[in-house]
């Protein structure tokens, strides 16, 4: 880690860098980027026909071979001359001699068929000299006649009946891929039977992928303190091959100029792109921003583009090589890729520009934004009474989710401070997004996936938003979710949720949980403390640091109660989830707070009850004869889903 004066260094460096950086709208980056680079597919290269699925086909593919190959039989029967059949009916059959040959697939006719005569034929074998017609074996019988076995037919036959003809399939010659195809099962299918083993494919273009950041480790590897596993490089490897490119992954660097800087030379000798993520905002960010200066012209095109996520972007080329340094935060890094990098490796790839579907939907709720960039929000979709309804996931640029988890995005104008509840907006679709069979919308809670994997395993699709029991709720009265997960308590009655129920709704019970406070085991200043004691005490110490709750939440309001008023040190502190308020005492940045029993257990903290809190579910009406709902419903009152809630440790509604 950097000294003081270091990282001083670094942010008044980077506060100088400012002047360089302009901001640019994402049209003008794109079209800076892409006139400086030349985005026709790479040259070919031979492939094995296996090794050719995924690929783009380079030039036309003519076949070597008609298929059929030769006039073949399509049904199990006899070869004849069809002048021979006419007039043939059940009362009046007509006779053939049979020849003595039995042509089955791969054997080659000796004897033609003369007129009168007739050969055995399987489906697949090759028509004999002589004969124009095949008749199933279903309208013959045979019998030995006079002069050996022979057949009798029970009805006529047309000339070509029952007979596929050399090349009615595939021509010699002819064009069966042309250039540009992406190879899939079925084109390679047809290579095969035409003879071919070999693909002329475009070359994948090959992108190098660095991950910059002192603080990244490789997944897998234990996690020290205050590090963060290199979920970039991952993602963007992966999300290159989708895309038609071959990654090659350099692995993680830390942000020190020489040794970075000898890894990018390397990468741009055995890549066609290179892609690094981290380190291009203020503060570190003149790392890869001195190095790109350097490495040849153009150099850098744009450093700040105009949009959320994925301001601080920086394009560049290198001698005809497109060098990205993508923003470090997860969802800025996807993001900037799928928008900036994707269309560049698939056009060197040769592939078609990726297909974009949109769906309009209604925002749920008010969404602010901030003037001057594009925002883009990422949303899930759910079914509501008058169509999709589009739910902000809401968790930032620096989640390592949203991007996977969200069903689109939509754009908030540079020029607009935020959308409102119930505007319109035009989804950009991620991957195949369908609505899920199910969505739960409200506080989450670790309990639920105890339900949700039984309907996994009955085929229904479920999905989750955790928004909090208030915004459950209030999704569940404009009738937007299948069911809102709340733990909400009122203060005057001291009782949970039901309080809260509106006309239209049903409250489902769920389930318990113990709330207590939670400290790091062995600390003397809470062992063997009744959970009250626990409060007390550590409310009359100052040396003891509090991490308390969001206001409005359950646990916010039991606290507050048993406080009475009084604002300890930390007070002010305030994360969302008791898995924060777990981790904050877990690793020294607080020494006490109130957090379920499951997520003391799964922190190792030590735990002295206080409260059990309930969670329920609201239900809208309307909604309750859904089959998924209906499901769900049989699914909570199973006793193995009751056993396993047992097992993690909350207990059922009295
Ligand atoms: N004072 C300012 N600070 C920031 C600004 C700004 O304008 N002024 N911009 C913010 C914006 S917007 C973004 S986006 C981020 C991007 O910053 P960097 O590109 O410099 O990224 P880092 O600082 O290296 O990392 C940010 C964040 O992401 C995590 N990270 C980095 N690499 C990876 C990886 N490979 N896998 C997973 N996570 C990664 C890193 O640990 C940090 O938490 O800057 C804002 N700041
Ligand atoms: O541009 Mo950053 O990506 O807003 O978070």
């Amino acid at each position: 880690m950097p000294d003081t004066t270091d990282l001083l260094d670094r942010i008044r460096r980077a506060a100088r860098q400012e002047q360089f950086l302009h901001v640019l709208p994402a049209g003008e980056a794109t079209a800076r980027f892409r006139a400086a680079l030349d985005l026709r597919p790479l040259p070919a290269e031979t492939v094995p026909l296996a090794a050719s699925l995924g690929r783009v086909v380079a030039e036309g593919m003519a076949a070597l071979a008609d298929a059929p190959p030769f006039d073949r039989a399509s049904v199990d029967g006899f070869a004849l001359r069809a002048a021979d059949t006419a007039g043939a009916t059940e009362a009046a059959p007509r006779r053939f001699r049979l020849n003595a040959e039995l042509l089955a697939c791969g054997t080659a006719p000796a004897i033609e068929v003369a007129p009168g005569t007739a050969t055995a034929i399987a489906t697949g074998g090759v028509i004999p000299r002589g004969a124009d017609a095949v008749v199933m074996i279903e309208h013959t019988r045979c019998e030995e006649g006079e002069a050996g076995p022979e057949m009798l037919l029970a009805r006529p036959a047309a000339p070509g009946q029952s007979i596929a003809f050399a090349g009615s399939d595939i021509a010699r010659g002819e064009t069966l891929l042309r250039a540009g195809t992406l190879v899939t099962s079925r084109e390679i299918g047809m290579l095969a039977a035409a003879g071919l083993d070999a693909v002329p494919v475009v070359r994948r273009p090959r992108v190098a992928v660095l991950s910059t950041g002192d603080e990244l480790v490789p997944p897998g590897s234990a996690l020290p303190q205050g590090g963060i596993y290199d979920s970039n490089a991952a993602i963007l490897c992966a999300a290159i091959a989708e895309h038609g490119g071959e990654p090659v992954p350099m692995g993680i660097f830390r942000d020190e100029e020489a040794a970075l800087e000898e890894a990018v030379r390397a990468a741009l000798a055995q890549a066609d792109l290179v892609v690094m993520s981290g380190g291009t905002s203020k503060g570190a960010g003149d790392v890869s921003h001195r190095i790109l200066s350097r490495l040849g012209p153009p150099g850098i095109l744009v450093h700040g583009v105009a949009l959320k996520p994925g301001k601080p972007l920086c394009l560049a080329v290198v001698e005809a090589r497109p060098v990205v340094v993508l923003p470090g935060f997860p969802t800025s890094a996807v993001f900037t890729f799928q928008e900036f990098v994707v269309p560049v490796i698939r056009a060197l790839a040769g592939l078609p520009a990726r297909e974009e579907a949109e769906v309009a939907a209604r925002l749920a709720v008010r969404t602010p934004s901030e003037l001057g960039r594009t925002e883009y929000v990422m949303v899930s979709l759910s079914e509501a009474e008058g169509g999709l309804r589009a739910f902000p996931l809401g968790k930032g640029s620096g989640s390592v989710t949203a991007f996977s988890q969200a069903d689109g995005f939509f754009a908030i104008p540079a020029l607009d401070a935020g959308a409102e509840a119930g505007a319109s907006v035009q989804v950009r679709l991620i991957g195949a997004a369908h609505p899920p069979d199910l969505t739960i919308i409200g506080s989450h809670d670790l309990g639920l996936d105890a339900v949700l994997e039984v309907l996994a395993a009955e085929g229904i699709r479920a999905r989750t938003l955790a928004v909090g029991s208030l915004g459950g709720l209030a999704a569940a009265k404009r009738g937007e979710c299948d069911l809102a997960g709340a733990h909400l308590l009122d203060p005057k009655t001291g009782t949970y949720n039901a309080p809260f129920l509106a006309p239209g709704l049903r409250l489902v019970p769920g389930w318990r949980r113990m709330q207590g406070v939670v400290h790091r085991r062995g600390d003397p200043r809470f062992e063997g403390l009744t959970g009250e004691e626990a409060v007390r005490r550590a409310a009359a110490d100052p040396a003891l640091l509090l991490v308390n709750r969001n206001a409005g939440s359950g646990t916010r309001i039991l606290l507050d109660g048993l406080l009475q008023g009084a604002r300890p040190p930390g007070h002010a502190n305030q994360p969302k989830s008791h898995n924060a308020v777990a981790a904050a005492v877990a690793q020294g940045r607080a020494d006490w707070g109130v957090a379920i029993a499951t997520v003391a257990a799964a922190y190792d903290l030590g735990f002295l009850p206080l409260a059990e809190e309930h969670y329920d579910f609201f239900l809208p009406e309307a909604r309750a004869e859904r089959p998924a709902v209906r499901a769900f419903l049989a699914a909570i009152a199973m006793p193995a889903v009751q056993a396993r809630l047992a097992a993690l440790g909350f207990s059922p509604p009295s």
